[in-house]
């Protein structure tokens, strides 16, 4: 992947008009997965062609599903069942996706076969022991580097592995849905609870393929009593996505987008009530349900903005937006405080740290705090020139932000905009914002 990628935004511009953005990444990740081990084939229409879903798919490939796709959005999965897969002759390459990583490592723990997980130098520095430790004690067998830390080397324990009930230290949905994953070939019933609510997509996906998974409270429940029946998802437009243009409209006067088909998932939503809080202009139209997942057209109308405390039990419910919500609270008049978001600086980058530097840079008063950010805003911001550090969510909020900047604003190695979201550039062009794209 090329570093020189550069985005160009000349300030100044608004954005009007109607948008479909892509498929929502983390229900593609599960469609090919839940996919591959059930019974039959399954059509997906809606999937998001970016690198992190494509490097699931190709992992399945390794693993000898084939598939047809993508196309149009359009993948064609036929599945193997839960004890189909065959051993991949090489580490399975995972590129920037910790989604894929986690989730691949509790599904390949209680295979009867072995497997390598590798991933590109940001997913390489991320935290596995949130995975490896609990997957540990239901028996499986995967080192890391001593970091805790990819290469994943896991020694696959068909049969061997045993449920356990665990109380996850942070609200994530990769461990959870990893350690559902792991419950699938696991002796007993598995219980994983959450200290707050977080994305439910694997249990919906589960339950929509016939695979049995309980909820009780906070406790999400499965055994490996069953199998999957293949089905047909439509993945709904990714709301992390939108985020960017329901930031962008909120900031730049004289805005108005409608943003077509996009999944409202009230695990997904804390990005608009966070936005309403500070005083945006959001409407949910047109609801309806599509294969399990709720979806709606939002209709997003320029707004003053108001610093506000953002309320911490939205934080699990908006965690991918916060990069771009910092840009609304630079925006904002007073002041905003974020707490109780350290999981955000164990991202594809830090990006409490990464989104301070370059408001810093801008010459927005944001201070990092050990678990959030509070920012002074409501002030003229400059322009300038900020790097992303890699991180696509950095590269797009940055880019966003030049709505509203005094001076043009560079944003350095934007080639990372592959991993969720390659058409960014152009729908957002479409709709108004003068960014140049350089490099190759
Ligand atoms: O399960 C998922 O698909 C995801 C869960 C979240 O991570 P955590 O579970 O680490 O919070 C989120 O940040 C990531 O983009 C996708
Ligand atoms: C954190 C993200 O993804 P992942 O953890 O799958 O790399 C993201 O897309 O913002």
């Amino acid at each position: 992947m090329s570093k020189s990628i550069t985005f160009t935004i000349q300030p100044g511009g608004k954005l009007c008009g109607e948008t479909r953005v892509p498929g929502d990444k983390s229900m593609s990740h599960r469609s090919i997965m839940l996919g591959s081990l059930a019974e039959g084939v399954t059509h997906v229409t809606g999937f998001l062609e970016a690198e992190d879903a494509l490097a699931t798919l190709q992992a399945f490939r390794d693993m000898g599903v084939e598939i047809e796709g993508p196309s149009n959005g359009c993948v064609t999965i036929h599945g193997v069942g839960k004890h189909g897969l065959k051993e991949p002759k090489n580490a399975l390459y995972l590129g920037n996706s910790g989604t894929s990583m986690r989730l691949l490592s509790g599904l390949l723990a209680g295979q009867p076969f072995n497997s390598v997980l590798t991933g590109d130098k940001s997913l390489s520095g991320r935290p596995m022991k949130r995975v490896t430790d609990p997957l540990a004690k239901m028996g499986a067998d995967i080192k890391t580097t001593e970091q805790g830390t990819a290469p994943l080397q896991i020694t696959g324990k068909a049969g061997q592995l045993t449920a356990i009930d665990y109380t996850m230290p942070m609200a994530s949905a990769q461990v959870k849905s990893c350690l559902l994953l792991a419950g699938m070939y696991a002796q007993g019933e598995t219980r994983v609870t959450e200290p707050a609510p977080t994305r439910d997509h694997t249990e919906r996906m589960l339950a929509g393929f016939a695979y049995p998974v309980t909820r009780e409270g906070s406790t999400a429940m499965i055994s490996a009593e069953g199998s999957l029946k293949a089905m047909d998802i439509d993945v709904p437009s990714d709301i992390s996505s939108a985020a960017f243009f329901l930031v962008g409209a909120s900031i730049a006067p004289g805005s108005d987008v409608t943003l077509k088909h996009v999944g409202i998932n009230p695990t997904r939503t804390g990005v608009i009530d966070i936005l309403r809080l500070m005083g945006a202009n959001i409407e949910v139209l047109n609801e309806r349900e599509v294969g399990g997942e709720p979806v709606a057209d939002l209709h997003v109308v320029y707004s003053p903005l108001t610093g506000i405390d953002i309320p911490e039990h939205l934080v699990p419910l908006a965690i991918d937006e916060f990069p771009v919500l910092f840009v609304a609270a630079a925006c904002a008049q007073g002041q905003t405080r974020l707490s109780g978001a350290e999981e955000l600086r164990v991202k594809e980058s830090d990006r409490i740290q990464v989104m301070a530097d370059g408001l810093l840079i801008l010459g927005v008063d944001a201070q990092p705090t050990p678990d959030g950010m509070v920012i002074q805003g409501g002030k003229p911001i400059g322009g300038g020139v900020v790097e992303s550090h890699g991180d696509h969510r950095i590269a797009m909020s940055f880019s966003i932000a030049g709505l509203r900047t005094q001076a043009p604003i560079t944003v350095l190695d934007c080639a990372n905009v592959n991993t969720s979201f390659p058409e960014f550039k152009d729908l957002v062009k479409a709709l108004g914002l003068d960014l140049v794209c350089t490099g190759a």
